[in-house]
């Protein structure tokens, strides 16, 4: 085609007497211009009309909106103190929606009483939710306690980290990882580098996070995890391979996610780098600032210790004097003291994080659209006197008493949940690996308790916690005092 001929161009053409448009139009490739051209319009007009007409989230609540009028500054409160602004939404607005300013726009907060008719929501997604949410303040890696008979001065953070890390590449991956130097200090960095880098990251405004990410300094620890990463997969994979089978019995994450349904998968390495990671990333955070805070409790209110320590003594053990499963369930003080722990100090501050896949309806009518983030306002549940009695008071025992009452003994477990016990979220994306938590943390807190004697140093008080958004995470300076009672 030498010449496009529409009759409404000619016309104008005629009448304005547009030489040089005429013969432009001539060109060949005037035709696909224009084409082009009118195609951007068309996806312009679309785009305006969808948002012209797509209902958008109105809340009548907002967390400090009587303070200030500036969203930006909502979001800076929320930010550094976040459990002071969730608590006053709390108050306000308990058994209502309501929304909470944050640097990636407006949450919505929704009440306990609207769980079950969401848990199993199709269009509420718990990935869509995770916008890195997630951070921790530590960066030494020091510390080793050892055979000490005098009170030493130590800050358990980074070696119980590093216990964490170990006692998890056995479940996630194989012993050898286990025993592997350079991927525990790989894995454990990871869990570290990629905190400092969501930290960081929070810094810029959503829109720009894409680019910035690239710049970012801790994404070159994190290109090294990956690599020394993919290294041990590998290793792991192919011993697998040798052997022809599990290796591990029980089996690790990695040999149940190689077999059955998950055969496709066996020499997949970079869909099982994946996993590891991915593993690493929930499941050793989480445990070992557990862990970390229920340390911290105990030499807070020390008056627990020889209580505690009197159950370990008394629990079944199998015939090589091991604990086994039958020791874990009767650690039930223990179980009570870490949740009670939990309760106050959890590493999220809001659980049930979802984001809306397609607009959605809340039962009380507010219209939610896709793409909007809600959760659940858990720090300010959890210290609510309707449903936990002196809800500010550390009781170690709280739990454990509430199993002494009929038809309770297998309630208020570590890992249960409820309405009201959020920590491990609620419905179909509740923490799958809290049995598994809890195993690690009474493990690890048995043996230091059983073979550390464990103080606050004098003049302290409760070591602090860093809230940041939803997370908090244990101060990684703060010193206790141990000494070997082996000795
Ligand atoms: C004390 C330790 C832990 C805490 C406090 C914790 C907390 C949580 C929370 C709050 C959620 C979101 C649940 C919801 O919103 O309904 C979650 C999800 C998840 N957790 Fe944990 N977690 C812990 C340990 C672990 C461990 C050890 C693993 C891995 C073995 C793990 C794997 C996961 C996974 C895979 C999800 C996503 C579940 C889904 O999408 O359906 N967690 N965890």
């Amino acid at each position: 085609m030498s010449q496009i001929d529409v009759p409404i161009l000619r016309e104008w053409l005629r009448a304005h007497n547009a030489e040089a448009f005429r013969s432009w139009l001539e060109q060949p490739r005037a035709w696909i211009v224009l084409l082009a051209a009118a195609g951007l319009l068309l996806a312009v007009v679309t785009q305006v009309v969808a948002a012209i007409g797509r209902r958008k989230l109105r809340l009548k609540h907002i967390v400090l909106s009587d303070e200030t009028s500036s969203p930006k500054a909502r979001a800076l409160q929320y930010c550094y103190r976040p459990r002071e602004v969730m608590l006053k939404g709390y108050k306000q607005f308990r058994d209502t929606v309501y929304g909470m300013d944050t640097r990636d726009g407006v949450k919505v907060v929704i009440p306990p009483s609207f769980l079950d008719n969401l848990k199993s929501h199709p269009h509420l997604s718990f990935k869509q939710s995770i916008d890195n949410s997630i951070m921790a303040f530590h960066r030494q890696r020091t510390n080793k306690y050892g055979e000490t008979q005098d009170w030493t001065k130590v800050k358990v953070h980074d070696s119980i980290l590093k216990i964490t890390g170990t006692n998890n590449a056995r479940v996630f991956q194989s012993t050898a990882a286990s025993l592997d130097d350079e991927w525990i200090t790989a894995s454990t960095g990871y869990v570290i580098s990629t905190f400092d880098c969501i930290r960081a990251l929070k810094e810029w405004p959503p829109f720009l996070r894409p680019l910035i990410f690239r710049l970012i300094p801790q994404r070159a620890a994190i290109a090294e995890q990956w690599r020394i990463g993919r290294k041990r997969v590998k290793q792991t994979v192919s011993e697998r391979q040798q052997k022809g089978g599990d290796l591990e019995d029980p089996p690790s994450v990695l040999d149940l996610l190689s077999d059955g349904k998950n055969a496709q998968y066996a020499a997949d390495l970079e869909t099982q780098l994946l996993y590891q990671m991915t593993l690493v990333a929930v499941g050793t955070v989480t445990t070992f600032s557990s862990i970390i805070q229920a340390i911290y409790d105990l030499v807070a209110y020390p008056v627990y210790i020889q209580e505690i320590r009197d159950e370990l003594a008394s629990v079944p053990r199998s015939s090589d004097g091991l604990f086994n499963k039958d020791s874990i369930s009767a650690m039930k003080k223990l179980d009570s003291f870490i949740k009670e722990s939990q309760r106050l100090s959890a590493p999220d501050l809001s659980t049930f994080q979802r984001g809306a896949t397609a607009d959605l309806t809340l039962p009380d009518g507010t219209f939610i659209p896709k793409g909007t983030k809600l959760e659940v306002n858990t720090a300010s549940i959890h210290v609510d006197s309707i449903h936990y009695e002196n809800p500010h008071q550390f009781d170690g025992l709280r739990f454990y008493r509430m199993r002494q009452r009929p038809g309770e003994e297998n309630k208020h477990l570590y890992y249960s949940v409820g309405k009201n016990d959020l920590s491990f979220g609620y419905g179909r994306h509740a923490c799958p690996g809290r049995y598994l938590g809890h195993l690690n943390i009474k493990l690890i807190l048995a043996e230091l308790l059983t073979r550390y004697d464990l103080k606050m140093v004098p003049g302290l008080s409760r070591a602090k916690s860093f809230d940041f958004e939803a997370l908090c995470a244990p101060d990684e300076n703060y010193e206790i005092l141990i000494r070997d009672r082996r000795v």
